[in-house]
């Protein structure tokens, strides 16, 4: 949205959305890279539920980055956004400002936030970028069921560009399937479909050039939500993310890489997303794991002095104790 009551050029926001594990960080990495590469300044905003910003290390160190932790910008921590972008600003002068939302967040609420946030401050919000993560979406139609899939729908309608990513998971005859979804819900949005959210020049050209789509969007959807709640507090209308929880552990020792592969790839079903650093006693490095609905990565990290080793679990309902006993029996 243009800023008219100001002369300083606004800096462009980008909210990026999209279910826990969804590939939103792998994304971003590209994202700021093309943007570098082009002699641009981008700036990041990074919120997670959990304690401790693993995404963060994944960015590169010179890119100034903010950090909203242990909650989700649209409820808990949503005033703090405003703040944040304004000390960003004088701090970094950035050219452009992406904002990595929880997997659990509802965009329209930082939508709100951020335009909110326009009117002393000189931004304007760009675009909103859903990354959808295909075969959970696919899986997920066809029980229609669950605050899961309500949250992903949501996240998908008022996006103005949709990337469905790990399409590498799904069967190519099931494609047109998951495809259709995302328009039925949103037939406006540019689309692409991706492997490890790989960007492409038609999408980056499309990010360039978007402008108010986004915040029409989300204001007649907000009009219709608030008509179907009369529901004002944002807290109350967002119950359908209050059962996700986060447990974060300090690990205060090595493991072996083999058991902690084996209890990795065991996490109970109700733990959907989990991330972290680990030191292994039988390999040189440390590393970053990564679990996503079922499947697991390590890659080697090299991360900066002071930074412990930790896992962050997220899911529903999970016994933390059993998690926290599981992990001191490796
Ligand atoms: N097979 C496959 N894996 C992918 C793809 N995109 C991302 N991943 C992997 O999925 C995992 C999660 O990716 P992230 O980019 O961290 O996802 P995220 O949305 O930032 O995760 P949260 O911030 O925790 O919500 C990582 O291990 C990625 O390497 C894809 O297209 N295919």
């Amino acid at each position: 949205m243009e800023n008219t009551r100001r002369t300083e050029p606004a800096v462009p926001v980008y909210i990026l959305s999209g279910f826990l594990g969804s590939g939103k960080t792998t994304f971003l990495t590209q994202v700021i890279d093309y943007f570098t590469a082009l002699g641009r300044k981008p700036a990041v905003i990074m919120n997670e539920i959990g304690e401790v910003n693993l995404d963060g290390l994944l960015i590169d160190r010179t890119v100034p980055m903010a950090e909203l932790l242990s909650g989700c910008i649209c409820c808990t921590i949503r005033d703090d956004l405003g703040i944040t972008l304004s000390e960003l600003l004088a701090a970094h002068q950035p050219d452009l400002i992406f904002i990595e939302s929880t997997g659990v967040a509802h965009p329209l609420e930082i939508v709100d936030e951020v335009t909110d946030a326009s009117f002393t401050l000189p931004v304007e919000l760009k675009s909103v970028i859903s990354i959808v993560d295909a075969p959970q979406l696919l899986q997920l139609s066809r029980t229609s069921a669950g605050k899961t899939f309500l949250l992903m729908q949501e996240q998908i309608r008022c996006a103005s560009v949709l990337v469905l990513n790990k399409t590498d998971l799904v069967v190519p005859s099931d494609l047109p399937e998951v495809e259709q979804l995302l328009r039925d819900w949103n037939p406006k949005a540019y689309l692409e479909q991706s492997v490890h959210a790989q960007i492409t020049h038609e999408l980056m050209e499309v990010l360039e050039q978007k402008h108010d789509q986004e915040y029409e969007n989300g204001q007649q959807q907000r009009g219709q939500r608030e008509e179907k709640q009369h529901e004002h507090n944002p807290c109350k209308a967002h119950s359908s993310h209050e059962h996700v929880i986060a447990y974060t552990h300090y690990f205060d020792k090595s493991m072996d890489s083999h058991e902690f592969e084996l209890f990795i790839s065991r996490l109970p079903d109700d733990i959907y997303r989990a991330k972290g650093i680990v030191t292994f006693r039988d390999t040189q490095s440390r590393f970053m794991f990564q679990y996503a609905y079922g499947e697991v990565d390590f890659v080697k990290i090299t991360p900066p002095d002071g930074v412990r080793d930790v896992g962050v679990f997220i899911g529903e309902n999970f016994s933390k104790e059993i998690i926290r006993s599981s992990i001191s029996l490796l």
